[in-house]
């Protein structure tokens, strides 16, 4: 027997990976321990998500070693990993929208063709229930919002036979502030069941609130190890991630006085779903040269096709919109003319073409090209990029490296660097700081103020409500198909915009 002290789940030595002549991993070694909840922390493209697609076996490792009961296992491809009990919940969810969650579910645990519907539908609703992870067997999928979809993808892993490890990449991006607490409280729930959690985040707060271990990467490297009895804090674990750099603090002077000039106005606007259905209407919108109107609600409220409306991706059913006087149809060109730029929800999804290099996609947004001969002056445009305040201030990646290799941050990185370097008159910018660490965070959120200073007029969706308080000269609510009057940030606060949520202005 093993001295209780020495229990462990799965222990690596000298993990390594290598992606040609980066190391994304360098001699790693980590404990997963049973019933603890083990945090990694570390900068975008530190390499936290090459390391748990080794433990979940979606890359085979480049050396090192990994053990498990006593012996040294092999756990790629993914089918080991989940017969040794690893399950991971990834940022993409791995589900087809057409099916419902049961056969979604059925799916993944079932091995032959048929299976008892009764008995599957019985233990999901026993292990959702468990765990306080409302899911509804018969929904379809393309009806759920993302938290739902993460509650289905947590209930298949937990339903997979003999799961005692779960990873987890960047949960709460997702999540809306009021399922945050619901989601570490499952968390602690599994922890207390004997599970061992690996938790990837950014979110210190969380580390804090349960983390029981933590992991600090930096550039490949495990840097850092602590655990709670050693007493973690914030600025301990802040400056594990970050070495020498410095964490700026982002403010927003107070007093500027905004143009009075409208850069951006929708009248009297309807605008219709996907499936038809009128999902905003009565909608009135102004924002003034320099401004920054923060957009709050609860996902789904119309977020998503409201951001599309201001850029032409989506036309409006009724009403007008007009960039600095001039009425627009709904074509992407005409809003790029007139100095709309655009960062959506998704940018994984939407913006990032496989096989192209970063400075393809800059060209494909409309850098403007250098020619050279008959030809185009690559290492000009390279070199342009390369050197921009935006690229700097932001570490964008080499521009030469193809962007469906990059860590989600970096991605997040490209899609704002390509933003503001247009230097637009009307940006329109849904969550600027998912899945970015805490020191990018920090200097988006200047440069949205930076911006706005220069007088470009800004539209900003986030779920973060410290942010939009932090960024916005005024804030408007979705919710009950409508959007709210504007509320001066200075003169509201966080309670009556989280009423406004819920309710709307008929509250
Ligand atoms: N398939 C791949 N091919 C080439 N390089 C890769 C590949 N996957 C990851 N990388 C590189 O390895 C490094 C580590 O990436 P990884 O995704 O592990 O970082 P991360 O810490 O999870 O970052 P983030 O917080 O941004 O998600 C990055 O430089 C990334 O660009």
């Amino acid at each position: 027997m093993e001295k209780h002290d020495e229990r462990y789940l799965l222990k690596t030595k000298g993990l390594t990976k290598v992606f040609g002549p980066l190391v994304a991993n360098s001699e790693i070694d980590l404990v997963v321990k049973p019933g603890s909840i083990h945090a990694i922390l570390g900068e975008n493209g530190a390499g936290k998500s090459t390391l748990m697609k080794m433990l979940y076996g979606v890359y085979a490792p480049d050396g090192g070693s990994i053990m498990m009961d006593g012996e040294e296992v092999e756990l790629h491809p993914p089918t080991k990993a989940r017969a040794k009990g690893i399950g991971m919940v990834f940022q993409d969810f791995r589900v087809v929208p057409a099916l419902t969650i049961l056969d979604n579910i059925a799916l993944s645990v079932e091995k032959g063709f048929t299976f008892n519907r009764k008995k599957l539908k019985q233990r999901i609703i026993e292990i959702s229930s468990k765990y306080g992870l409302a899911v509804n067997p018969d929904a379809y999928v393309w009806e759920l919002d993302l938290g739902q979809r993460q509650r289905l993808e947590i209930v298949k892993v937990l339903l997979a036979e003999n799961t005692r490890i779960i990873i987890f990449d960047e949960p709460t991006s997702v999540l809306v502030p009021q399922e945050v607490e619901a989601f570490l409280n499952m968390l602690r729930m599994l922890r207390a069941d004997g599970y061992g959690i690996l938790l990837i985040t950014h979110k210190i707060n969380e580390v804090l609130a349960c983390a029981d271990q933590v992991s600090v990467l930096r550039s490949g490297v495990l840097t850092y190890t602590a655990s709670k009895e050693d007493g973690l804090t914030a600025d301990q674990l802040i400056g594990a991630m970050m070495g020498d750099k410095e964490l700026k603090t982002v403010e927003k002077q107070s007093g500027i006085q905004t143009s009075s000039e409208l850069a951006l106005v929708i009248k009297d606007g309807m605008i219709k779903g996907d499936y038809g259905e009128v999902i905003i209407q009565d909608l009135n919108l102004q924002v003034r040269k320099g401004q920054i109107v923060g957009v709050a609600g609860i996902s789904g409220s119309g977020q998503k096709e409201l951001a599309e409306v201001l850029f032409g991706l989506r036309g409006l059913l009724k009403g007008s919109i007009e960039v600095a006087g001039k009425p627009l149809k709904p074509d992407v060109r005409a809003f790029l003319e007139a100095g709309v730029s655009f960062v959506s929800e998704d940018p994984i999804k939407e913006s990032v073409i496989p096989g192209f290099s970063i400075l393809q996609h800059m060209v494909l947004d409309g850098m403007e090209l250098k020619k050279k001969g008959l030809g185009i002056d690559w290492k000009a445009l390279a070199q342009e990029l390369e050197q921009s305040e935006q690229a700097q201030a932001l570490a964008l990646a080499a521009s030469s490296r193809r962007a469906d290799t990059l860590s989600g941050g970096n991605v997040q990185r490209m899609v704002l660097t390509r933003a503001l370097i247009r230097k637009p008159e009307v940006l329109i910018i849904s969550y600027p700081s998912r899945g970015l660490d805490i020191g990018t965070t920090r200097t988006i959120q200047q440069h949205l103020l930076e911006l706005a200073k220069q007088g470009t007029a800004i539209v900003l969706f986030s779920e973060d409500l410290d942010e939009l308080f932090k960024l916005s000269d005024q804030l408007v609510v979705l919710a009950g198909k409508r959007l709210t009057s504007p509320y001066e940030t200075a003169s509201t606060n966080a309670a009556q915009i989280g009423q406004l949520m819920l309710k709307g202005e008929s509250a």
